[in-house]
């Protein structure tokens, strides 16, 4: 009997490594997971989580996402080209103001977010149509559905893939091929600390007192304590993707985080847009010290 063959990007840390692990340790064996990373001298950490579904339901293949010949010979590599399921996970995040953020920062954030996700479908969708079957998974974000302040260009390279793959599920439809989203809030991985690690970095030239007063001073701390209060786990991710995959008829948007539904209600109750762009005016300017201590009360008793 063969088994999914299910080949995910981004495996060196965070959800891709989790989804991996998950995946591979399914307790009916169901999968073969082909866990990809840019640079297998970061294997260490997946390795270890994988115990001994390496070597077994769980492979290792080099593939960067930002490169058509390392995707080509990463697919080439397997058996057949054959893939069932496609994770797209690899991405970077990119903050700060954006008079103060080099356009070859911006263009290596739509590289790998975008183009890299179009890569990956380029190479693997073809012989999926051709089988008439096969699934392909974006990891996305809320901020492909609803931007933040302070997150124009990783927001914009989500709301990118969101209308691409608006467009596309339509056509793979008829293909008998699935295409779904999976749309998390913040979820604690490095991603989060390489943010942090980001702001503190980040000198900002080019842009006035007032906007880096506003970034450091005011998003920053709303923006940590809305990851210590919604953040979610990277297995959290994993388990709510393990269940895309496995139902019946997967659906094409999945928040994970079942307490950011109010802010995409919010965009589609006012199609002005006025609301959203009001409300997270007030949020964060008028709202942040009320905002802070509601989100630990939150914290302390629930
Ligand atoms: N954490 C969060 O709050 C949220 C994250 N997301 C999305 O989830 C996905 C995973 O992020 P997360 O696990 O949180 O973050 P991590 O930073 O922990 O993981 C990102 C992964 O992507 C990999 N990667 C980056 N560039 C490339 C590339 N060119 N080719 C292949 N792999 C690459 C990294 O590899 P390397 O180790 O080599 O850098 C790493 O394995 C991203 O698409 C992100 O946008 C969505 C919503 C919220
Ligand atoms: C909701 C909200 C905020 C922050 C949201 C953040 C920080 C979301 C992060 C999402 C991530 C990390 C997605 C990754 O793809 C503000 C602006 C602080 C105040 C207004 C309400």
């Amino acid at each position: 009997m063969s088994f999914p063959m299910v080949l995910i990007t981004g495996c060196s840390s965070g959800i891709g490594l989790r989804m991996a692990v998950m995946l591979a340790k399914d307790e009916q064996k169901r999968y073969h997971v082909i866990a990809t990373m840019r640079d297998l001298k970061r294997k260490d950490k997946l390795v270890e989580a994988a115990g001994d579904t390496y070597g077994k339901t769980l492979s290792l293949a080099v593939l960067d996402v930002c490169n058509d010949e390392s995707v080509k010979q990463c697919i080439d590599g397997i058996k057949d080209r054959h893939v069932d399921v496609l994770i797209n996970n690899a991405g970077i995040g990119l903050v700060g103001p954006v008079e103060s953020i080099p356009i070859e920062e911006m263009k290596k954030v739509f590289e790998t977010n975008f183009f890299g996700v179009i890569r990956m479908i380029k190479e693997v969708m073809p012989d999926m149509k051709k089988r008439r079957g096969g699934h392909i998974i974006v990891v996305s974000s809320v901020m492909g559905l609803q931007g933040v302040v302070f997150n124009d260009v990783y927001a914009a390279s989500k709301f990118a893939i969101e209308g691409f793959c608006e467009c596309l599920a339509v056509q793979l439809l008829k293909f008998n091929v699935t295409l779904s989203l999976i749309e998390p809030g913040p979820v604690h991985t490095e991603f989060e600390v390489k943010m942090i690690e980001e702001v503190k970095k980040r000198e900002c030239p080019g842009a006035d007192p007032d906007t880096v007063h506003y970034f450091k001073d005011v998003y920053l701390p709303s923006s940590l304590d809305i990851f210590e209060a919604l953040g979610q786990t990277p297995d959290d991710i994993a388990k709510c993707t393990k269940k895309v995959i496995e139902a019946s008829s997967p659906r094409f948007r999945n928040l994970t985080n079942p307490l950011y539904s109010p802010i995409v209600a919010m965009k589609y109750a006012d199609e002005t847009g006025s609301l959203s762009i009001h409300a997270f005016y007030h949020m964060l300017f008028n709202m942040g010290s009320l905002m802070h201590n509601t989100l630990h009360r939150m914290l302390v008793y629930s």
